[in-house]
């Protein structure tokens, strides 16, 4: 069961009026936007724009010294400024970052970990959980400790511990930045295999690499300097951007894109 409390069909996540100042600055301005049950929404955008500081304060992260005003509900709970520990089971958020490493305790093994997170389930459950990432061999591997994997496999692994939360919203910030197209595209099908896995649960997946937001998310919102500058579905804003920003970055896509298909097309691949 997920944890939906949403009533009178709203969101499941709703920002309005957002504004984070750090260091004097204000890093984003009256950002507001909402994601209903179900949706998978990502937040495009350069480096330096807010998406993770957004994520940050979303999961209740956001950096010591932190500013923020507006407001952030979760499930209909306000939680803008409120500590994962301070929010109520329903109005939690299962998140997985860039680096999920810091998530797992680097002096524990895997398999003490993986017991530890999950004390109710059975070795066939917690063989099932990881097979649906692509970690069906990890049991091999449960002896070892976190260093001892490589980031595709920790992140992977972050991802299933995520998976099995209850949370009606999951937030994946760059999780397959730091990867390899291969393990890319595995932790991609691992989200999409959470999302389906719990049709009702909500999605913000974060990147600046639209080409892989397209392959997840039906609806896209693209900031620019702490701004929303575009909210679209993604097919709409693929065909027609509007913000000269979101041109700027579908075209660079379809550049990047056109070059890939020729490096193939000169290798002899189909694409
Ligand atoms: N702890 C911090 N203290 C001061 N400024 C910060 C801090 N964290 C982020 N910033 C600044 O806030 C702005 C937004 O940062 P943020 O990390 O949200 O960008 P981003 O869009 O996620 O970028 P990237 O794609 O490179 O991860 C940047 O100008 C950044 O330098």
């Amino acid at each position: 069961m997920t944890l939906d409390k949403t009533q009178n069909n709203e969101p499941v996540l709703v920002v309005e009026g957002l504004t984070l100042r750090l260091a004097g600055e204000n890093r984003i301005s009256g950002l507001t936007f909402s994601i209903n049950a179900g949706e998978r929404v990502c937040l495009l955008g350069a480096s330096g724009s807010g998406k993770s500081l957004t994520a940050r304060a979303i999961t209740g992260t956001a950096p010591a010294g932190a500013d923020l005003s507006g407001s952030i509900r979760v499930n209909g709970a306000e939680v803008c400024g409120k500590p994962p520990v301070s929010r109520c089971a329903y109005s939690r958020v299962a998140t997985v970052f860039q680096d999920s490493s810091a998530a797992l305790n680097p002096l524990m093994t895997l398999g003490k970990q993986l017991r530890l997170a999950l004390p109710a389930a059975s070795a066939d459950e917690i063989h099932a959980m990881l097979d649906a990432v692509g970690l069906g061999d990890i049991a091999r591997l449960s002896s070892r400790y976190p260093a001892e994997l490589s980031g595709g496999q920790r992140q992977r692994l972050c991802l299933a511990l995520a998976m099995q939360s209850r949370a009606a919203l999951l937030v994946a910030d760059e999780p397959t930045t730091a990867l390899d197209v291969l393990t890319q595209h595995q932790v991609l099908q691992a989200i999409r295999t959470a999302c389906f896995a719990r049709p009702s649960r909500a999605l913000l997946f974060i990147t600046h690499d639209i080409a892989v937001a397209a392959q997840l998310c039906e609806r896209a919102l693209v900031m620019e300097n702490g701004v929303l500058v575009e909210s679209a579905a993604m097919s709409q804003l693929l065909s027609r951007p509007q913000h000269p920003y979101s041109r700027q970055l579908v075209h660079a896509a379809r550049q990047a894109a056109m070059l890939h298909q020729n490096a193939a097309s000169l290798c002899g691949v189909a694409v």
